[in-house]
């Protein structure tokens, strides 16, 4: 929870880095005086309004009010700190502090959106149901790699994969996955959202960070989220869902609090979201093992596919690149080349 909260010096600084922008004397939009900047947290998005949370130091509990946008700033997402100012029932936004992350996701033209603000974790969720697929959990290791975001992976339905109820065959794949993300040095956790297995090792990772969870349909996300927020969080996710559709607008993404500590920012596009738009230098760095080599190849420009003396080729030949990270490395880059043809 002190993350959350910005010191008097944190806030000054903010206050002094968008000082040009600021009008001292701003007035509200029905001439209303706007009472004095305060710091606050975005923690739900409602199409041109925000939710905000106060983040003030003196407040025991912090207040929630919904603000408007100052139309000269850029766009505010959940997990934004924000400076804000208060007239009698809402507040405007009149800065933004620069952001440790942003997470984006192409709108339906295609244009990159911010979704998410200083996100730390990436957790991605993996299951024995539905069979899960190392392409796309290595396409969410190179968007974390690249955002500088810490990626978790999280291996749900432990019950499942410890009964009769799953092949053995897609049971050897989960534990196959498991020994190749934990060599690479990937955190991995085994939880059961059903019956509360591995939760509290999922509560010490989460402790204290932003995090984000992602992976297929069906892998458990929302139940393991429902089981580590008290009901009273929940309940404001559903008044913002009530509201939504009061107003016909979409909730971009929302930011809960879990009791021990630590928040989640979550939203169906968030859930989604993708990596096409990386480029080829950064889904090589996106791969870890791949990047400490990539620099060794004979020629500058290899596309480590039938070159000579490559060194990612001669690492999969030794054995010390696993050919399937190496086939997925390459199905990206290849994808990527797709979507600028079509660009
Ligand atoms: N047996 C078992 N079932 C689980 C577990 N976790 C979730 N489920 C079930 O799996 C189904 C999908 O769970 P959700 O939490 O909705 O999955 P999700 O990842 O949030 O799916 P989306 O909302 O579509 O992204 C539900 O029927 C859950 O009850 C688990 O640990 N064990
Ligand atoms: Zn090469």
């Amino acid at each position: 929870m002190a993350k959350r909260r910005l010191s008097k010096r944190q806030v000054d600084r903010i206050r002094e880095r968008q000082s040009q922008r600021l009008d001292t004397s701003v007035a509200a939009p029905d001439g209303k005086q706007l009472g004095s900047e305060q710091a606050g947290l975005v923690i739900a998005h409602h199409g041109k309004q925000v939710q905000v949370e106060t983040l003030d130091n003196s407040d025991d509990s912090p207040r929630r009010l919904r603000c408007h946008l100052r139309a000269t700033l850029g766009s505010v997402v959940t997990g934004d700190r924000i400076v804000f100012q208060e007239d009698d029932s809402s507040g405007i936004i009149v800065a933004i502090q620069p952001r440790s992350s942003t997470l984006v996701r192409p709108d339906s033209y295609g244009k990159l959106k911010p979704v998410a603000a200083n996100v730390d974790q990436l957790l991605i969720t993996i299951a024995c149901a539905p069979e899960p697929f190392s392409g796309l959990i290595d396409r969410y290791l190179a968007v974390a790699e690249n955002l500088h975001i810490r990626p978790v992976l999280l291996f749900n339905k432990l019950d499942l994969l410890q009964s009769d109820e799953i092949d053995s065959a897609i049971a050897n794949k989960v534990a196959k996955l498991r020994t190749l993300y934990t060599s690479l040095g990937y955190r991995c956790i085994d939880t059961c959202a059903k019956n509360g297995d591995g939760l509290d090792e999922l509560r010490n990772t989460l402790q204290d960070n932003t995090s984000v969870f992602v992976g297929q349909s069906g892998v458990g996300k929302s139940s393991i989220i429902k089981k580590l927020l008290p009901d009273q969080e929940i309940a404001i996710g559903a008044l913002s869902d009530a509201i939504d559709k009061g107003r016909h607008t979409t909730t971009h993404s929302e930011l809960f609090h879990f009791p021990f500590g630590g928040d989640c920012i979550d939203s169906p596009g968030i859930r989604e979201f993708g990596l096409w738009h990386l480029s080829p230098k950064e889904v090589t760095y996106g791969f870890i093992e791949i990047r400490d080599i990539a620099g060794l190849c004979k020629f500058r420009d290899c596309s480590h596919t039938h070159e000579p003396s490559c060194a990612v080729l001669n690492a999969v030949e030794d054995g010390s690149l696993h050919p399937e990270r190496y086939e997925n490395f390459q199905r990206i880059v290849q994808s990527l080349d797709d979507v600028n043809m079509q660009g």
